[in-house]
C-alpha cells in the first residue's frame, strides 16, 4: 500500500494508525464542519494513503449548469457513512490513511487554465503513490486527472460509466468540454484501448457515426439495454477480462444512473441503471489496482431528497473501499 509522508509533517509517525472519522457516538454525524465521510483533513493528519478531493468546475457544460456545487452536497451526503464495507469486508478508514484534500481551486473562466490547475493539483496528491477520489464538477474534469495519473501510471485501463459517449469532438468549436474529455484524452494515449470500456451508454445521438468513431478509439461497450440480459456478476467478468492487470482508473458519470436515482445532473436520459447495479459493478474490481477514480455531475440544484448527492457518497465509498481491499 504506497504511503505518503508529507515533508512539512513535523513528527516521523509512519508507524501510526490512521485516523478515522470523528466518532458518532461522540459527536452526532450531522454536527461539526464537512469533510468527506467525517475524515481528517489533508493537514490534520502527516500522511495519506488515498485522498478525496472536490473539484468545483463547471465551466465545461452544454445543458443544465450546477455541477460546481457537486464536492459541498456530496460530502454532506457522506456524513452517514459508517467505519465497516460488509459487502467488500473492509474497514477503509482504519486499514489505510484517508484524508479530505479539500477542493482543487481552478478558474471559472477559462476551461484551459483550469485543466491544467487540476492536473497540477491531482498530481501533487498523488505524485508519491496515494491514490485519489475525486468529487466533481463535470466531466471536463476527467481529462487533467487522467493526465496527472499518466505522469504518475502510464496509461491506464479506463473504465467509464456514463449515459454519453463523452468522445464527441468540440462544441462551438471548444475542444475541451463535459462531451469531449475522452476524445482529448485517446488523443494522448491517456488511456489503454482495448482494456477500457464504456458502461450504460444510452439515449439519443448525434449520428450513425458517433458509435463507430467511438469504437476506434479502443473502448468496448456494455450500453444500458444489455442490463436486460446480463447480470451485474456477467458484466463484472466482462469488464474484469477486459481490463485484465493494467493499472486502473474508474470514472462515474452520476447520469449513467437513471433519473429516478440520481435527477440532479446536468443531461439526464431516461432508462438508465439503478444505484444497485453501479455499486454492484464496481464492488466487483475488488483486488484489482485501482489507481484513481471520480464521480461528477452531480449537480444538487435539481436534487430532491439529495438522491442524487447520496448515491454518489456511495459510490466515493465504494471506490475508497477498493483501496483498501486487498488483491482477490
Ligand atoms: N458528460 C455529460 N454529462 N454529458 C455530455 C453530454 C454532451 C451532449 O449532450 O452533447
Ligand atoms: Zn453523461
Ligand atoms: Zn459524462
Amino acid at each position: 500500500m504506497p504511503r505518503v509522508t508529507r515533508p512539512d509533517a513535523n513528527t516521523d509517525n509512519t508507524a501510526t494508525p490512521p485516523v478515522g472519522q470523528t466518532d458518532g457516538q461522540a459527536s452526532p454525524r450531522y454536527a461539526g464542519l464537512t469533510t468527506f465521510a467525517r475524515l481528517p483533513r489533508i493537514h490534520d493528519v502527516p500522511r495519506h494513503d488515498v485522498a478525496v478531493a472536490g473539484v468545483p468546475f463547471d465551466a465545461g457544460v452544454t445543458f443544465r449548469p450546477g455541477a460546481r456545487f457537486g464536492p459541498s452536497a456530496i460530502r454532506e451526503a457522506s456524513r452517514l457513512l459508517r467505519p465497516y464495507n460488509p459487502q467488500l469486508d473492509v474497514m477503509p478508514f482504519r486499514d489505510q490513511q484517508v484524508v479530505d484534500a479539500g477542493d482543487l481551486a481552478c478558474n471559472p473562466f477559462d476551461i484551459a487554465a483550469a485543466s491544467k490547475e487540476i492536473e497540477e493539483g491531482a498530481y501533487e496528491l498523488i505524485r508519491d503513490g496515494a491514490r485519489l477520489v475525486t468529487l466533481g464538477g463535470d466531466h471536463t474534469i476527467a481529462y487533467p486527472l487522467l493526465r496527472a495519473m499518466n505522469r504518475v501510471h502510464g496509461p491506464v485501463a479506463l473504465v467509464h460509466f456514463d449515459a454519453h459517449l463523452d468522445t464527441w469532438d468540440t462544441y462551438f468549436d471548444a475542444p475541451l468540454t463535459h462531451g469531449t474529455p475522452f476524445r482529448r484524452a485517446a488523443e494522448e494515449g491517456l488511456f489503454l484501448p482495448g482494456s477500457s470500456a464504456h458502461v450504460g451508454i444510452r439515449g439519443s445521438l448525434y449520428d450513425l457515426q458517433d458509435l463507430s468513431s467511438d469504437a476506434e478509439l479502443g473502448f468496448t461497450i456494455v450500453h444500458c439495454a444489455d442490463l436486460e440480459t446480463l447480470s451485474v456478476r456477467d458484466v463484472v467478468t466482462r469488464l474484469r477480462q477486459t481490463i485484465a492487470e493494467a493499472p486502473l482508473y474508474v470514472s462515474v458519470d452520476i447520469d449513467v444512473l437513471d433519473p429516478a436515482h440520481a435527477p440532479a445532473t446536468g443531461t439526464p436520459e431516461a432508462g438508465g441503471m439503478t444505484s444497485r447495479e453501479l455499486l454492484g459493478i464496481i464492488r466487483g474490481f475488488k483486488g484489482l489496482n485501482l489507481v484513481g477514480a471520480d464521480v461528477v455531475e452531480v449537480s444538487p440544484a435539481y436534487d430532491h431528497a439529495d438522491i442524487t448527492s447520496v448515491a454518489a457518497a456511495n459510490v466515493a465509498y465504494e471506490f475508497v473501499s477498493l483501496c483498501a481491499g486487498g488483491r482477490r
